[in-house]
């Protein structure tokens, strides 16, 4: 219930719509049945011999749809008021029912009078294409108002959903499937979406048409219709009971569509390793045991789904059926005609769309409750990470790392990554982290960008902790160029000025193209800094990209680099190109070198080597190697040159 609550306060700024669709729904049921039900009397009427024309007028009996007969002839004389109360204080149900129904029907048919039956029954024909017209321009309006609410839902559930999950911290997209996400967006909130059309048609509109249908079955027989009315409940009874088996599947179905979701983007990005390991049979075969298991999940659903229509119109006809003999039984003893119990029987049926209609939405609107509640637990999921209120834009001392530890995983016996790690990178220094692979390195950029926040310690600049301060700003300051490069199908220049909250102009991003020695081939290409670079930038080599990444950085003029391995994917042609960036880049700022080969930081300031989360020496090149420890063995490790060292840097 807190749910369907929670989608009704998504419609609320469609509110004027929803009103519109009220009124246009009536207008619709109304017509609806207009154009159906009324036409049989009339036309039966025209039909009718004299004979019962005459019996209608001299017996005076009650009037029904079918055996009211209009003749031709007959004066025009305004339909008489209904005589409700013959005397005040005196109600006769029964009576006055009948005297309301047959001043209703005569005013009705006097619409229709006509010199001649010929001319009437042009009349009718007139009225019925114009009962049908009407009908269907409501019918139009209907879907057009009801479209607009929709969209305009979906768009909304659409934008807060994205909205709440970009501000998540990189944490949350660890833990969970980039296809889950984006069946939140896509296939859940068209579930809400189609839910919340058919709720609308069929719980406005064919309420209404049920409504007046059962008027007219109520102005039969009071009796036919309360057993009719019974039979329905029984049959709402067990078309809940499906609806309920739908929405547990309907749940896990939107979980295998997030896990296609998941494998389709993972197998296409893989793609060059998929063909260079001519895996693609294996892959295929993967992909069908998938489809099956996905197949049997939409089998088992469709079953269910499928059974609600069938079982509603045996279970309807049956109720028919047993009014029919309830109703035979009344017509022999006298008490209702034939006639009155054919209209009934048929008045009936025509409940029966209406009502199976609105089985099948409680099916869809399951669904639809399915995805609102994955939808819901989406949205109502809070960022861990609290942004600090203090702003920053630069710093005038040092960035500390103080006894900082930390663990990716939240069990109390996992190990910690960082062990008490402290360091500072003052300003105008070079600070370079090594060690092997797994020791932590890239966990303290991550730390300092704060995309997760410390278990115990704190970072500070110029002495304010990492976590007062507004993240976002303290991200502006920092320009990051990794080993792995995100680059956009789109233009150089709009890859290299992604990040700048600000208009760049073309003269900034062409400085920062040339400090990061990537101008000279943007300007071979054909269209320059226009030239569109693919999918992830498929269409530049490695080390182009890299330069693109680090120009990127640089377009921000950033107050501290840092570079996480960015040279370690590339050979020694482009590296030597990458690293000569780097170093025009690093000049004149702070930086924060992550780096495999130690040729590449000999110069830095400071030299932090790492070892299973922990920091073991610091200091200058010289200095450690000087120490003859962890450095030592690792640079003995690369340049197997154990004398004289420094001279093969
Ligand atoms: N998102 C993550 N979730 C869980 N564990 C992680 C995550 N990222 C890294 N780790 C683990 O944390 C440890 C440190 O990883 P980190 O990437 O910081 O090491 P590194 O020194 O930069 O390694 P490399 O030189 O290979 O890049 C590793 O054991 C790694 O498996």
């Amino acid at each position: 219930m807190a749910v369907l609550l929670r989608i009704l306060r998504y419609l609320a700024p469609s509110k004027g719509n929803v009103v519109l669709v009220v009124v246009v729904s009536m207008m619709t049921s109304i017509f609806s049945v207009i154009s159906i039900y009324s036409i049989l009397p009339l036309l039966n009427a025209v039909f009718t011999s004299s004979e019962s024309i005459s019996m209608l007028e001299t017996t005076g009996k009650q009037a029904t749809p079918n055996n009211l007969a209009l003749r031709p002839n007959q004066p025009r004389t305004p339909p008489s008021e209904p005589a409700l109360h013959t005397s005040p204080g005196s109600f006769d149900f029964k009576r006055d029912t009948g005297a309301l129904k047959e001043w209703a029907l005569t005013r009705y048919q006097s619409l229709f009078r006509a010199e001649t039956k010929e001319l009437m029954l042009l009349k009718i024909c007139l009225f019925l294409i114009s009962a049908f017209a009407l009908k269907n321009l409501f019918v139009y309006l209907n879907q057009v108002l009801i479209f607009r609410i929709q969209s305009k839902t979906a768009k909304k559930l659409r934008d807060d959903i994205f909205a709440n999950i970009i501000e998540m911290p990189l944490g949350y997209f660890n833990r969970n499937k980039v296809g889950n996400l984006m069946n939140y967006v896509y296939n859940d909130v068209e579930n809400v979406d189609r839910s919340i059309s058919t709720t609308l048609v069929n719980f406005l509109q064919n309420p209404f048409s049920i409504f007046v249908y059962v008027a007219v079955l109520l102005a039969l027989s009071w009796k036919l219709t309360l057993f009719a009315v019974g039979s329905s409940l029984v049959i709402f009874f067990f078309i809940s009971l499906i609806g309920n088996g739908i929405k547990g599947h309907a749940a896990a179905l939107q979980e295998r569509l997030s896990d296609m979701n998941s494998v389709l983007q993972e197998k296409f990005n893989g793609i060059k390793l998929i063909k260079a390991t001519a895996f693609e049979h294996e892959e295929l075969g993967r992909f069908r045991a998938f489809t099956d298991d996905f197949r049997k999940t939409t089998i088992r659903i469709f079953r269910l789904r499928d059974m609600t229509g069938p079982l509603n119109e045996t279970l309807l006809i049956g109720a028919i059926a047993m009014v029919l003999w309830f109703g035979g039984l009344q017509v022999f003893a006298g008490v209702m005609t034939a006639n009155e119990l054919l209209v009934f029987a048929f008045t009936l049926y025509s409940v029966m769309g209406p009502l199976k209609m609105i089985g099948n939405a409680h099916n869809s609107l399951q669904i639809g409750r399915a995805s609102a509640e994955r939808i819901f637990e989406v949205l109502d999921t809070k960022p861990t990470l609290v942004n600090g209120k203090k702003p920053i834009s630069t710093f005038q001392e040092a960035i500390r790392f103080e006894n900082v530890s930390f663990k990716y995983r939240e069990e109390a016996d996992a190990p910690n990554v960082l062990d008490n790690v402290s360091f500072e990178i003052k300003k105008g220094d070079s600070v370079a982290l090594i060690g092997q692979s797994g020791s932590g390195k890239s966990t303290v950029a991550d730390l300092l960008m704060r995309f997760y926040d410390v278990d115990s310690g704190r970072i500070t600049i110029d002495g304010t902790d990492i976590r007062d301060l507004d993240y976002k700003q303290l991200r502006k300051m920092v320009g990051v160029v990794s080993q792995e490069v995100i680059l956009f199908n789109d233009t150089i220049e709009h890859n290299i000025a992604y990040g700048m909250h600000e208009k760049v102009t073309r003269e900034r991003i062409e400085q920062a193209a040339r400090l990061a020695n990537a101008h000279g081939f943007i300007t071979d290409k054909p269209d320059g800094y226009l030239t569109l670079i693919g999918d992830r930038g498929i269409q530049l080599s490695g080390g182009q990209r890299q330069r693109l990444a680090i120009a990127r950085a640089m377009v921000k003029n950033p107050e501290l680099l840092i570079f996480d391995e960015a040279t370690s994917a590339l050979d020694n042609e482009s590296e030597k190109v990458v690293q000569e960036a780097i170093n025009h880049a690093m000049e004149h700022r702070s930086s924060l070198v992550i780096a495999h080969r130690l040729s590449t930081i000999k110069n830095a300031s400071m030299i932090i080597v790492m070892e299973r989360g922990r920091v073991v020496e610091s200091g200058t090149h010289p200095e450690l190697l000087a120490m003859n420890g962890a450095y030592k063995n690792l640079y003995d490790l690369q340049f197997s040159i154990p004398s004289d060292p420094d001279k093969s840097l």
